[in-house]
């Protein structure tokens, strides 16, 4: 019999642990070297700022996912743990959005019950990652996934690394739609703007193909006799467009106050069809982070080569070691690639951080020599004014004077 793999089995392969520490110290040379690049800009300091926080604590919880994967990975693979299905019936949707917009509402008025906690308070009532079930009348399971103020910026790495990974974990079968809550009660803000900046530039564009955005507090609009559409057209700034056109306007409003047991139900049928759309338009296929799903793949032939050898009779405890090894090989092998995988995308991202910000800032000194060349122009033309009207001035004094020398003659 084979026994569950362990990290110290993986010797001699690449160690996720030592990548942590090296990722967590290379993160603050990263982040100096890149602070040097934008010195001219403090706004854009300011937003490299943001972004850099964000782009370290979702690599630093990716690193920390795969880590605990690699650690769990015997007990996962004796576990019930399949690639994702795309099963019809079920619906897994995550809730995410910043503290106090509306989340575990919103999962109540889904679920139809109070299966969260839901209050108002400023340092957060959700504290962890936590997945409820509903069946709908047709038979449709939806889960719904309640998360932390995970992009909240007050929250530290750790605690973000274990609840992405209680995440992924609860949607076992991948996710759905993504529901971006905001409230048409706070403003959309800055914080709002990169958390979704870096959630599509480290997990992909795709994510948004998965993104549906609701707003809560229908009820407020609905006391000054707005609709959603009045509402974001005063309160749409350039940034929110921006998420709404990319995830092709898929935007639901809320109300979760309401005790109109019809618009109850309207909204929530409103929302569970946008999410058919995300499935019909995803071809079926949940959103699976690839590491997982790559990680997912190995432990599932590893699975099946244990498997082959359990049901080959007749070997001898030589020949089964010399299998062992190689499946452990194989495994080393996986995890060098996954190893890869996270190098090459933290590259990708800080590349494209880097490019997006030196065209920016590049943007930026055109906008300053063009305002530059104006003032200079407008300068020069405002002393070629001044010269002229000197010019017409002393005229002027030069007619006054032949002609008050002419009427005394
Ligand atoms: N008026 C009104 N209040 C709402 C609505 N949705 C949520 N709220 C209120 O907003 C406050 C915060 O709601 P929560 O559901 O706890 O927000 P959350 O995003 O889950 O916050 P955390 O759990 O702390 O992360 C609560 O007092 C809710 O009653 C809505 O549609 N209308």
């Amino acid at each position: 019999m084979i026994g569950p793999l362990t990290n110290s089995s993986l010797s001699g392969c690449v160690s996720f642990r030592e990548l942590l520490l090296h990722y967590q110290v290379s993160s603050l040379f990263k982040y100096k070297k890149r602070s040097r690049f934008v010195s001219g800009s403090r706004l854009s300091q300011a937003l490299l700022k943001v972004y850099a926080d964000i782009v370290h604590r979702v690599t630093y919880l990716l690193l920390l996912q795969i880590n605990y994967l690699i650690t769990m990975g015997g007990s996962m693979i004796d576990d019930d743990w399949e690639l994702a299905s795309s099963s019809s019936e079920v619906r897994t949707v995550v809730l995410v959005g910043r503290t106090g917009n509306g989340k575990s509402a919103t999962g109540n008025s889904i679920l139809r019950r109070k299966a969260f906690k839901s209050k108002t308070s400023s340092s957060g009532v959700t504290s962890t990652c936590e997945m409820q079930r509903t069946v709908l009348k047709d038979g449709q399971v939806v889960n719904v996934i309640d998360t932390p103020g995970l992009f909240d910026f007050s929250a530290g790495s750790d605690f973000i690394g274990k609840e992405i990974v209680k995440c992924m974990d609860l949607a076992k079968d991948g996710i759905h739609a993504v529901l971006v809550v905001f409230s048409v009660r706070t403003r959309f803000s800055k914080e709002e703007e990169a958390a979704i900046q870096s959630l599509q530039t480290f997990f992909g564009e795709k994510i948004s193909d998965y993104m549906v955005v609701i707003f809560t507090g229908g009820d407020d609009l609905e006391d000054n006799d707005e609709t959603l559409q009045d509402y974001l057209g005063r309160e749409c700034p350039e940034p929110l467009k921006e998420i709404l056109h990319l995830c092709k306007n898929r935007v639901v409003l809320f109300d979760n106050k309401t005790k109109d047991e019809k618009k109850q139900v309207e909204q929530v049928h409103q929302l569970l069809s946008l999410v058919d759309m995300v499935v019909a338009e995803n071809g079926g296929q949940p959103y699976s982070d690839e590491f997982l799903a790559e990680l997912k793949q190995g432990a599932m032939k590893l699975r099946n080569k244990r498997e082959e050898v359990e049901s080959l009779k007749g070997y001898t405890k030589q020949e089964i070691l010399g299998l062992k090894e190689q499946i452990y090989r194989s495994y080393e092998d996986q995890l060098r690639r996954i190893t890869e995988m996270v190098e090459l995308k933290l590259r990708e991202t800080t590349q494209r951080l880097e490019k997006k910000l030196a065209e920016e800032q590049a943007a930026r000194l055109k906008a300053e020599q063009i305002a530059q060349a104006a003032q200079l122009k407008s300068n020069d033309e405002i002393r070629q004014l001044r010269e002229s009207l000197e010019r017409a001035q002393r005229e002027t004094e030069e007619l006054r004077r032949k002609s008050e020398r002419c009427t005394i003659l």
